[in-house]
C-alpha cells in the first residue's frame, strides 16, 4: 500500500494474474481498510496493478470443491470486506484500469467515485449470465450506484457494461485517459471534502448508506447459509467446473 504527500491512501491490488478475490486477497483487504481507518488518511483509492483487469470477481477456485471450514471463512471474510468499504467513514474511489466483472463491480460500486479507463474494458454484475443470483448485498451496491430501473434490468440480462454505458448510465463518474490520470481524478473528488468537517460527512455518509448495511448485518447467518447451501449443490459444482473450463480454453487460445 502507498499513501501518497496528500495523505491519500492508494490501494492498488496485486494478485497475478487478474485480482480474482480468493480468502489471502480479502484478508489482506481487510487488514489495509483498518490500516487506513487507523492512519486517518483523508481518504482512499483502490486500483489494480494490472493493465487491463480491475478484478475478475471471486476465485472460482474457493468454491470449486471447497473445504468446508475454508469456504465459509472465505465468504465471512468477503462480506467483512464488503461491510468496511461500503461502510467505511472515510471518502472512497476506485480508479478502474481494467475489466470489472461480477465482485470486481461490488468493489467500485461500494466506493463513493468511480473513474474508469477509456478502452474495451467491461464492468457489471453478470451473475444471471452465469446462472447464478447476485446476492441482495452485491444487488444493493449497484442499486445505491445507478437508477432502480436500469439496475433491475442490468441485474436480470447479467449486463455487462462498456466504459462509455457505464459513464452514461453513472454507473461510473468520469472516465480517463491512463491510471495516472485515473488517481488523480479520484484524489480531485476526495479533496473536495478538504473543507467540509470529517465527523458530519461521515455520519452523514454511514446514515445514507445504514439501510443497506443493516440488512446484511441482521441477516448475515442467513446469507452465509444460502451461499454455502448453494455452492454444495452437485449441479452448482458441475457448473463451476464447466466455467473453469470455459475460463481456461479461453486463456490458451
Ligand atoms: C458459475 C456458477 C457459480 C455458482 C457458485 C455460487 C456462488 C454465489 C456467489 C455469487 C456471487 C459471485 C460473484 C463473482 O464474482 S463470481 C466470478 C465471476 N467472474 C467472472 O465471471 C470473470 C471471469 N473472468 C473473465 O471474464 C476474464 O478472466 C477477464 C475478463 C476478467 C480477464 O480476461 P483475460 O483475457 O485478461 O484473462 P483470462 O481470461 O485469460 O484469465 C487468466 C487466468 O485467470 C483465470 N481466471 C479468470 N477469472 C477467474 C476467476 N474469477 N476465478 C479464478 N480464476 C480466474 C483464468 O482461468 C486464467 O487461468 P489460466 O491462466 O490458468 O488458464
Amino acid at each position: 500500500m502507498a499513501v501518497d504527500n496528500d495523505g491519500i491512501a492508494v490501494v492498488t491490488l496485486q494478485r497475478p494474474p487478474v485480482n480474482s478475490l480468493n480468502l489471502d486477497l480479502l484478508q489482506a483487504m481487510n487488514n489495509t481498510f483498518d490500516d487506513v481507518a487507523k492512519n486517518k488518511s483523508k481518504g482512499m483509492i483502490l486500483t489494480s496493478a494490472s493493465p487491463t483487469v480491475f478484478s475478475a470477481g471471486l476465485d472460482i477456485m474457493e468454491m470449486y470443491k471447497p473445504d468446508p471450514k475454508r469456504v465459509e471463512t472465505f465468504w465471512v471474510t468477503l462480506q467483512d470486506m464488503w461491510l468496511k468499504l461500503f461502510g467505511a467513514s472515510f471518502p472512497t474511489a476506485a480508479a478502474i484500469n481494467g475489466h470489472a466483472p461480477a465482485g470486481g463491480c461490488l468493489i467500485a460500486t461500494s466506493c463513493e467515485y468511480r473513474v474508469m479507463l477509456s478502452g474495451k474494458f467491461t464492468i457489471g454484475l453478470n451473475e444471471t449470465a452465469l446462472g447464478i443470483v447476485a446476492p441482495t448485498w452485491f444487488q444493493d451496491s449497484l442499486r445505491h450506484t445507478i437508477p432502480t430501473r436500469q439496475a433491475e434490468i442490468a441485474l436480470t440480462t447479467g449486463k455487462m457494461f462498456t466504459v462509455d454505458e457505464a459513464l452514461k448510465v453513472g454507473l461510473i463518474d468520469e472516465t480517463a485517459a491512463d491510471k495516472a490520470e485515473a488517481i488523480e481524478k479520484c484524489k480531485k473528488f476526495i479533496k473536495r471534502f478538504d473543507k467540509i468537517p470529517s465527523l458530519a460527512r461521515g455520519m452523514t455518509k454511514q446514515i445514507f448508506r445504514q439501510e443497506v448495511l443493516k440488512k446484511l448485518l441482521t441477516n448475515r447467518q442467513a446469507d452465509t447459509k444460502q451461499f454455502l447451501d448453494l455452492v454444495n449443490q452437485p449441479k452448482v459444482q458441475q457448473s463451476l467446473e464447466l466455467y473453469l473450463a470455459m475460463l481456461k480454453q479461453k486463456s490458451q487460445k
